[in-house]
């Protein structure tokens, strides 16, 4: 997939963002090719955002230093290449999709794609960027034979779910054990995730998949990157002209359905001293791995109730400045600094890790680990590939995750059933 031109590193690409009007563009997912669910990259939230397609280059990195090779071979690139950008807002010009593995031992590593053409709108301005080799100019796609190209949209398939890595009631057993090793003292919180598998008996629409997750929770980012899709409520770091934004989540509760009850709930969970407990857990963590490259950070006393369809989260939005000594250091290079947080890992983190690693019985992949994009100027926005699958080559299967954050007062039941409403979203789109 990869272009096979031995060229020299870096290549020199050429990137040209131009203007068009926003009609021209319409719904974003919906430019995306029907055939190949690996060829789609997108990152949208409430309509805004980018998608992308076609492989003008891939990077590839392995092990613990997938971020920082990922990241220097991106800034080669991106100080190589010819940019004429006549929109010049975050996500034009050149950009590289991203995602990453949750642990450096995982196969799945690390990838950045750079799409042949970027379709974008922000804050009434939209764009289309196409991204070409040295040798292969060509001009700009016109937008309007963009929307009449649109593939139509696949048959609904059938869909049956099996058991991943362990069954519901399994899973709850190695949750109990790990109840146990945090009330011997040995850790104080450990995120325990399980996988879920969908087979279906004709390929996912992956447009069809991004426009309901997108539709159902427009506060989530909806992603696509390499076949991992999803739609999560946390963001990791935003970094747009050195500032740092994050949100953090921990704590939750489900919504039964009813509006009153439902208010209720979330009341409770602002009160709830197990997930406030763990919430702080998460902020403090975050704030704490963010010290040394920022001036100063900000964040609220108090978390509020993010509601969503499925679940309410414990969510706090915490904001930072980067220092001098640090204002150069790209998104990608924060992203990496602040994984795996609380919210995906656990803490004290390395006991947190090695517990996940004995304990949950499956590699997660890029499931948990940074998914998201990069500009040439290293601002970008990187989520925690949450609420997400992973698309098999065929289309024909994915693999769907889900985690729940354990402390000691957590209880193996209540877990299974948070983790089935974390799965809900996938199964919902994949429903539809
Ligand atoms: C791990 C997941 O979610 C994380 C765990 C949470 C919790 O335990 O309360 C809440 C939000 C996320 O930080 C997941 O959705 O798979």
């Amino acid at each position: 997939m990869t272009d096979a031109a031995p060229e020299p590193w870096p290549p020199t690409l050429l990137a040209r963002t131009i203007s068009v009007p926003d009609e021209a563009l319409g719904a974003l997912f919906d430019l995306l090719p029907a055939a190949s669910p690996a060829d789609a990259l997108a990152w949208v939230r409430r309509g805004e955002g980018i998608v992308g397609w076609g492989e003008a280059l891939r990077i590839e990195t392995h092990g613990e230093d997938r971020f920082a090779e990922a990241d220097q071979r991106w800034r080669d690139l991106a100080q190589h290449m010819v940019v004429r950008d006549e929109v010049r807002r975050p996500g034009t010009g050149p950009v590289a999709f991203g995602s990453f593995a949750f642990s450096p031992d995982s196969e799945a590593g690390g990838t950045l794609i750079v799409p042949r053409v970027v379709a974008g709108r922000r804050g009434g301005a939209a764009w289309l960027t196409t991204i070409t080799s040295a040798s292969e100019l060509q001009p700009p796609p016109n937008p309007t034979a963009l929307r009449t190209a649109r593939d139509a949209p696949l048959a609904r398939p059938e869909v049956s779910y099996a058991d991943g890595a362990l069954g519901a009631s399994d899973w709850g057993d190695a949750v109990a054990d790990v109840v146990r090793l945090i009330r011997g003292g040995d850790v104080a919180k450990v995120v325990m995730a399980r996988d879920v598998t969908a087979r279906l008996d004709s390929p996912v629409d992956v447009r069809s998949l991004l426009s309901a997750l997108a539709e159902d929770y427009p506060t989530c980012w909806t992603f696509a990157v390499d076949s991992l899709v999803g739609a999560t409520p946390e963001l990791l770091v935003r970094r747009e002209r050195g500032l740092i934004s994050s949100r953090v989540l921990a704590g939750t509760i489900q919504r039964t359905g009813d509006d009153e009850a439902d208010l209720a709930r979330a009341a409770s969970l602002a009160r709830s001293s197990k997930d406030l407990e763990e919430h702080e857990f998460a902020v403090d963590s975050l704030t704490r791995s963010l010290e040394p490259y920022v001036a100063s950070t900000s964040a609220p006393e108090a978390p509020f109730v993010l509601h969503l369809p499925n679940v309410m989260h414990l969510a706090t939005d915490v904001t930072a400045v980067l220092d001098d000594t640090h204002a150069d250091m790209s998104s990608l290079e924060v992203a990496a600094a602040l994984h795996p947080t609380a919210a995906v890992c656990g803490t004290p983190t390395d006991v947190a890790a090695r517990i996940i690693a004995e304990h949950e019985s499956m590699d997660r992949a890029r499931y948990a680990g940074p998914v998201g994009w990069i500009g040439a100027d290293g601002d970008g926005e990187w989520g925690i590939a949450l609420r997400s699958a992973e698309v098999a080559p065929d289309g024909r299967s994915l693999r769907l995750f889900a985690g729940c954050g354990i402390v000691a007062a957590s209880d193996p039941e209540a877990e299974i059933a948070e983790s089935e409403a974390k799965l809900e979203p996938m199964r919902t789109a994949l429903g539809r």
